[in-house]
């Protein structure tokens, strides 16, 4: 007997099925990329992450072979972004949706509000007794990561979930941080948007991400009738697709291109 929502009462099975790798993303399709994890390997800190040096060429070369309907999605803010990839005319959204910006604009649209000062400084007021963690504050989101004090991990998610309840704000919980955002943004109503725009409207949108807080963006490509790709270990999710991590992301980004990994 086959067990799943069409059978509500056979348990979920405890190991995932496993999910095939994806389609290579040609004439049709819209192309949307989260960065820590799927473009670039997972660092130390948020700004020890190492750019392949032919990714942003890559980037902007799939762009072009799509037409324009590519955009990376992440939860970094497009500050962040532009740093690490310099100049590249492709859209982004940063700050888990937060922040939205159409390729070769110049100004980004606010999809949110900052979150307050207050809670801020009470990130950073945890973030000092647990030991000197890093807070990293974005235009509209805020982050204390523990990569560096993996012990501190349920002491950080308490107190992110109190300040959450308290202040009425979202947490996305993804490697190794805790994120406060204020609601009604997330990665998924970003994609959302962007399919909304006459460039990307009618296509088949694929969403590639590593991390939970990717789960949102999943479930919007699924309701457009196309398909998250699970980059990493095997997990429960909402992709449908799955590719190894980050070398193997690039390679599949490189044969849409018809070309050997850059
Ligand atoms: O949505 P993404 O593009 O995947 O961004 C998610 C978060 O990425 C960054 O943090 C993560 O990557 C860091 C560098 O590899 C790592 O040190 C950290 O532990 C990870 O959580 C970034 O700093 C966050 O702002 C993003 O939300």
């Amino acid at each position: 007997m086959k067990a799943g929502p069409e059978h509500p009462l056979v348990p979920a099975p405890l190991v995932p099925a496993p999910l095939a790798p994806p389609p290579l993303p040609g004439a049709g399709d819209a192309l949307f990329l989260d960065f820590d994890g799927t473009l670039v390997e997972i660092a130390a800190h948020p700004d020890a992450v190492r750019v392949a040096p032919g990714l942003p060429a890559l980037i902007e070369s799939l762009r072009i072979r799509l037409e324009g309907r590519l955009a990376i999605v992440s939860g970094r803010s497009l500050a962040s972004l532009d740093r690490a990839l310099g100049p590249i005319a492709v859209a982004m959204a940063g700050s888990h949706g937060g922040e939205f910006r159409e390729a070769g604009a110049r100004a980004a649209i606010a999809l949110a509000e900052p979150v307050p000062t207050a809670v801020v400084a009470r990130l950073h007021a945890v973030a000092a007794a647990l030991g000197g963690l890093l807070v990293e504050q974005k235009p509209f989101s805020a982050a204390i990561h523990y990569r560096d004090r993996p012990e501190a991990e349920s002491a950080v998610l308490a107190a992110a979930r109190e300040l959450a309840r308290a202040e009425g704000l979202a947490l996305k919980h993804g490697k190794m941080v805790a994120e406060l955002i204020m609601p009604g943004s997330d990665k998924g109503s970003a994609v959302a948007r962007y399919m909304a725009l006459p460039g990307f409207a009618g296509a088949r949108p694929l969403f590639a991400g590593d991390d939970t807080t990717d789960e949102d963006a999943f479930a919007a490509v699924a309701r457009l009738a196309g398909g998250g790709i699970l980059v990493g270990p095997m997990r429960h999710t909402a992709a449908r697709w799955r590719l190894d991590g980050v070398r193997e992301t690039h390679a599949w980004l490189a044969a849409a291109l018809g070309e050997e990994p850059r």
